[in-house]
């Protein structure tokens, strides 16, 4: 993680202020939920440092078959040393696809803002020191922050900083390990109001169906949509389609069975 954030430091920012029109992500998460699709985030994120490989397909590509498989949201990854993002790979698929778009990257101060334009910016709380500054700075420019958390602390801070979409993180960036528990011991102290996402570590329907429970108005999912270790061809489309349809089907036993695991008995 300090070598992420190392990176982060080192890299410039922008020297003309952005100023985003943005796509309204609540209007886009009830337009989901309108049509019975679950509200779901789909990351393109090429690599990261636990994923099991990379791909190397073209981001809009993956967009687009995100979408086609229902998903409300994208998020691209715009950090360049270990997740393969580039801010050009953001700026072609927001103009490729008609859903917002959320820069995720570890944005530590107020020009990191002015690289390129997305509907959400994501400010993890853990890791801005001046976190109400950044919140305001990211409104500013017209882009809705979404602040992440792991814990009730965090939360508090997100909190008081005014946040309004905010997501509990269920990898520990610390030590990287997934934990779906995280999300259900914080959620229930999130305010009805604000807008809440559960991040990272969802993979299977049964995974859908217990963060859903858990009160998550949305989900951000990579690695099982990107599939990572699989060595063909990954029917991204699918992968998301799998998770946005889960409430319109029964429930069944083998929902716990990741997509690896699904194409592997098949
Ligand atoms: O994904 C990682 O390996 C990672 C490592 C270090 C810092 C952050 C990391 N991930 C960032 C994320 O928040 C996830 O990309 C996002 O929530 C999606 O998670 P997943 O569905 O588990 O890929």
């Amino acid at each position: 993680m300090e070598s992420i954030l190392e990176g982060a430091r080192e890299r410039p920012g922008g020297d003309e202020r952005i100023d985003v029109d943005p796509r309204s992500l609540p209007a886009a998460l009830e337009r989901a939920e309108a049509d019975g699709r679950v509200p779901v985030i789909a990351e393109v994120k090429p690599t990261s440092p636990t994923a099991e490989g990379t791909r190397e397909a073209d981001p809009v590509d993956l967009a687009e078959a995100m979408v086609d498989g229902g998903a409300a949201a994208i998020s691209v990854l715009t950090e360049p040393s270990h997740f393969g993002g580039t801010p050009d790979a953001l700026r072609r698929v927001r103009e490729a696809v008609d859903v917002p778009v959320l820069r995720k990257d570890f944005l530590l101060r107020e020009a990191h803002l002015d690289v390129v334009e997305a509907d959400l910016v994501l400010v993890i709380a853990r890791f801005v020191d001046d976190l109400e500054g950044l919140v305001s700075a990211a409104r500013e420019r017209g882009f809705q922050p979404l602040v992440e958390v792991h814990d009730r602390g965090e939360l508090e801070a997100a909190l008081e900083a005014g946040a309004e979409i905010i997501g509990v993180n269920n990898r520990d960036l610390a030590r990287l390990e997934v934990d779906l528990a995280t999300f259900e011991s914080v959620a229930p102290h999130v305010p009805e109001d604000v807008t809440l996402i559960a991040e990272s570590g969802i993979s299977s329907p049964a995974d859908v169906r217990r963060m859903r429970a858990a009160g998550a108005d949305a989900l951000l999912v990579g690695s099982a949509i990107m599939d990572h270790g699989a060595d063909d061809e990954v029917d991204v489309a699918a992968n998301t389609r799998r998770l946005t349809t889960v409430e319109r089907r029964p429930e069944t036993e083998t929902e716990t069975q990741t997509t690896h695991d699904e194409s592997e008995n098949a």
